[in-house]
């Protein structure tokens, strides 16, 4: 295939973004532009009208997405063909929220019924946790979940947790373990009872070292506490790919939560590793989170190009950083439990599109995954968006809001919305000269400082932004904004014809760990290294600068 920098459409686009007029001026030309540039889909409205595009340069980027056959890509991945193609994988987080009556085969088995046979482990768990039923050695129900987890065995439960905080059980906390700094075991060890606490130790792997190290404290502390070696079974239970590993572990088999290979540890919530989501807000709530990201698949696999809500924003995301040397991406939440959003973007954009090879190894002549970042609004703009609007980089946003709020209390929702909307117009249209100098007509300054100050304020605006709306933050509406993003990421790297689903670039920092670690706990003055690496362990190992 044609590489996608020599596609007629690459030099199109090339063309039109050299000559796009001001997105004010796009605005000026067409009052239907927001009827034109917006979509609903799954209880999600994306506003896509302040973006550098008009019509013609829509139809590029369409015209590039068929040019690197992205909607065979999207049908590849959801009929479970071998994409990851450097770890010989299927990559079929999609199969996690499938309907029981579908099959989607891996090796030739369906692997559909055993998703549900693993949901219905999970559900009798959770039912005989929340219930009261499942005890505690002295006899007590579980109050505290400890999730003991790193990257995406972590980060998909906590924020998804955090953002369906009115939907938890009462009567039970959560608290995440992920770090390897004892702090961050120790702090939550403080907070829990042995009697009531219930440990699940996620890892795909089960051979990963922050986690390991923390479960072995933990089970530690809980034999140092009251607990026996008996009662292990009743407070720790594992959700591994790698059942065998666990076992050896000490993990009680009855209580080992199966997940699998064709799931990508950043992908992974929708299955066992999200149990810490379904104990806090319930099998039910667990099922609708599901519910929302097939609708969103749905959308995804049946949409037009033209009409699809992953591709539009996948598509733009590419503009910005093939075609304006855009770095990175914001993302801007509008509401205060999803303030864990912009990380999990974050960690499931960088792991899968931080690539510079394609597919077949070799070096990419585009830029490829920018650096996502972003926090909750209104507090960014007391913090960073004086940057996303004076500053010299072009940082694309993606603002966040619900309309309806779970604490609707005076003003603060409707000024929340105005300070959401006030931003992604002021972002866009920003202030001329002009305007400035206007604005400090009634100013004792003189006329030369109002023109000093005036070049001060000038704001050039075009910075685009998506706007994604959806009526109140549900577990529906969460599941298919999580998996427009899963979808919004495999666009690009289909397009790059990069392998969005492998991580090697994680490998080598572990495993150069692993020898600091010897080096770190030898009796021998560290010399083998650079002279850096020789220093820093031999302060270490001194225990003062
Ligand atoms: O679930 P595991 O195997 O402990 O891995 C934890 C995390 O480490 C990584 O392998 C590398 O960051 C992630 O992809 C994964 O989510």
């Amino acid at each position: 295939m044609t590489k996608l920098t020599q596609q007629d459409a690459w030099a199109q686009l090339e063309a039109q973004t050299a000559k796009l007029p001001h997105m004010r001026e796009l605005f000026e030309a067409d009052p239907q532009r927001f009827d034109k540039m917006s979509l609903s889909a799954c209880g999600l409205l994306l506003d896509y009208s302040k973006n550098r595009a008009d019509e013609q340069t829509l139809t590029q980027l369409f015209e590039l997405a068929k040019s690197a056959k992205l909607s065979d890509k999207i049908r590849a991945m959801f009929n479970g063909e071998i994409i990851n193609n450097t770890e010989k994988r299927a990559v079929l987080h999609t199969a996690l929220r499938a309907e029981t009556d579908e099959v989607i085969l891996v090796d030739g088995q369906n692997i559909v019924p055993e998703v549900k046979q693993t949901q219905a482990k999970m559900a009798k768990f959770v039912e005989a946790v929340t219930s009261g039923e499942w005890k505690g050695y002295t006899g007590k129900a579980i109050t505290d979940i400890v999730s003991i987890g790193i990257g995406g065995s972590f980060l998909g439960p906590k924020i998804v947790t955090q953002a369906l905080r009115p939907y938890w059980n009462p009567a039970l906390k959560c608290h995440f373990v992920a770090n390897v700094d004892a702090t961050s075991l120790c702090e939550k060890l403080r907070l829990v009872d042995p009697e009531t606490t219930l440990f699940v130790m996620s890892s795909k792997s089960f051979g990963t070292q922050e986690t390991l190290t923390n479960t072995l404290s933990a089970k530690a502390w809980f034999l140092e506490n009251g607990g026996t070696q008996a009662d292990i079974a009743k407070h720790f239970v594992a959700v591994t790919s790698n059942v065998a590993k666990a076992t050896e572990f000490g993990m009680d088999a009855d209580n080992i939560f199966p997940m699998w290979d064709w799931v990508g540890g950043r992908y992974s919530l929708w299955s066992a590793i999200g149990l810490p989501i379904a104990l806090l807000i319930g099998m039910d709530n667990f099922y609708q989170l599901l519910a929302g990201a097939k609708s969103m698949d749905k959308h995804f696999v049946e949409a037009p190009l033209e009409q699809n809500m992953p591709v539009i924003m996948g598509l733009f995301s590419l503009l910005y950083g093939n075609f304006y040397q855009a770095q990175s991406h914001v993302v801007l939440t509008y509401d205060h439990y999803l303030r864990g959003l912009p990380a999990y973007f974050q960690q499931l954009d960088m792991e899968s599109n931080g690539k510079s090879v394609t597919l077949n190894g070799d070096s990419v002549d585009h830029a490829t995954g920018p650096v996502i970042w972003g926090g909750e609004g209104t507090n960014g703009q007391h913090a960073y968006h004086q940057l996303l609007h004076q500053g010299t980089a072009l940082i694309p946003a993606d603002f966040i809001l619900p309309l309806q709020s779970h604490n609707p209390l005076g003003e603060h929702h409707v000024q929340l919305a105005s300070n959401c909307f006030g931003q992604t117009q002021a972002l866009m249209q920003g202030r001329t000269f002009d305007e400035a100098l206007a604005e400090l007509d009634g100013s004792s300054l003189s006329q030369e400082e109002k023109a000093l100050i005036a070049k001060h304020k000038v704001m050039d605006g075009n910075k685009p932004s998506n706007t994604l709306l959806m009526d109140k933050l549900t577990p529906e509406t969460l599941g298919a904004l999580i998996a427009l993003y899963e979808h919004r990421t495999f666009v690009q790297g289909a397009l790059w014809d990069i392998n969005s689903f492998d991580q090697w670039g994680v490998e080598l920092g572990k495993t150069l760990g692993n020898d600091v670690l010897a080096r770190l706990q030898s009796d021998e003055e560290a010399k083998a290294l650079d002279a850096s690496s020789n220093a820093l362990i031999n302060l270490f190992r001194r225990g003062h600068i």
